[in-house]
């Protein structure tokens, strides 16, 4: 898997990390809406969350509240479970052969697991975009109308409801007069908005992100981050991502998991410390936080 840097020469106000061994630089702020107060309001809510895949225990013990109109960033070596709990956030675990959910995971207090829950509201409600765009194979105004259409929203005007989507992901200026077009034609950034658009289309409240960027250079990288920093005016956004600058340049909170061996050789991952990313970046409380954020494990 290739991960593209961003240009650091683009970057804000940064500082170094302490003890950082390559010069590390990172944002820690810069932004007004960077540092929310309080704690978050728990939108969505994990609590002991336990995941299997098989017999495997791929992540166990996690307790974590998320912000509304935040950006939570989840981070860690390669194999801690991030993307598994970020499933675990609107059922699509539900769809991985042998995975498993245990533990509370709560949508606004409610049991997003119970069994009367429509899966296709929750997902819905709690959209998600992927490392690779993915648009469908039908035009660019076909993509963005087709969530509202299967899922039979009542959108009055669906050239409204397409216009807006674009707009809101920052797309329509590019797009507009070749609506009918094939998606595929659009470039890889581009595509990724226009999911991002897809997703938006559906009147979500939360955004998943999975590495959104890492199949992106780093122009199309800053477009999406630039959006993600927008869009949490308005939704809730979960970020998965290897890119520590990416972390520190757009979240507000950051939760680091690792993955330690047990006795029998098992590596199940762990949140290990969640906090304001100021924190995490600037003085992390956890020592394997402080050695994955300067370079020195993971
Ligand atoms: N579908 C699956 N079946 C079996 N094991 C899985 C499956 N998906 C993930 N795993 C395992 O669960 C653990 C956590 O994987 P996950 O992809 O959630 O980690 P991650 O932190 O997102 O990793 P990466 O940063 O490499 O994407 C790993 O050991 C992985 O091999």
């Amino acid at each position: 898997m290739t991960h593209v840097e961003p240009d650091l020469a683009t970057v804000p106000e940064t500082v170094g990390v302490p003890g950082a061994p390559h010069g590390i630089r990172v944002d820690l702020g810069g932004r007004e809406d960077r540092t929310p107060a309080g704690e978050p309001d728990g939108v969505i809510e994990l609590r002991n969350l336990e995941v299997f895949y098989d017999k495997f225990r791929a992540v166990s013990g996690v307790d974590l509240l998320f912000g509304s109109q935040e950006i939570t960033a989840l981070i860690g070596p390669s194999g801690c479970g991030k993307s598994t709990v970020l499933r675990c956030l609107n059922r699509m675990n539900d769809l991985v052969p042998g995975a498993h959910v245990f533990g509370d995971v709560t949508f606004h207090g409610a049991d997003m697991y119970a069994p009367e829950v429509d899966v296709i509201e929750v997902r819905r409600r709690i959209g998600m975009v992927f490392q690779k765009p993915n648009p469908f194979p039908k035009s660019i105004y076909d993509n963005v109308a087709y969530g509202p259409r299967v899922t039979g929203m009542k959108t009055g005007n669906m050239d409204d409801v397409v216009e807006q989507a674009l707009r809101g992901a920052a797309l329509w200026d590019e797009v507009k007069d070749k609506l009918k077009q094939s998606a595929f034609g659009l470039s890889g950034g581009q595509q990724q908005r226009l999911c991002i658009a897809r997703t938006i289309a559906t009147s979500p409240e939360v955004i998943l992100m999975d590495e959104p960027c890492s199949a992106l250079d780093p122009i199309a990288t800053a477009k999406i981050e630039d959006l993600m920093v927008e869009l949490a005016k308005t939704y809730t956004i979960i970020i998965v991502t290897h890119n520590m600058q990416q972390a520190a340049r757009v979240s507000h909170r950051t939760a680091f998991f690792t993955a330690a061996a047990d006795e029998h050789g098992q590596r199940t991952g762990r949140l290990v410390e969640y906090e304001l990313t100021g924190k995490i970046f600037g003085n992390p409380a956890d020592k394997r936080t402080e050695a994955y954020i300067t370079g020195r494990f993971g």
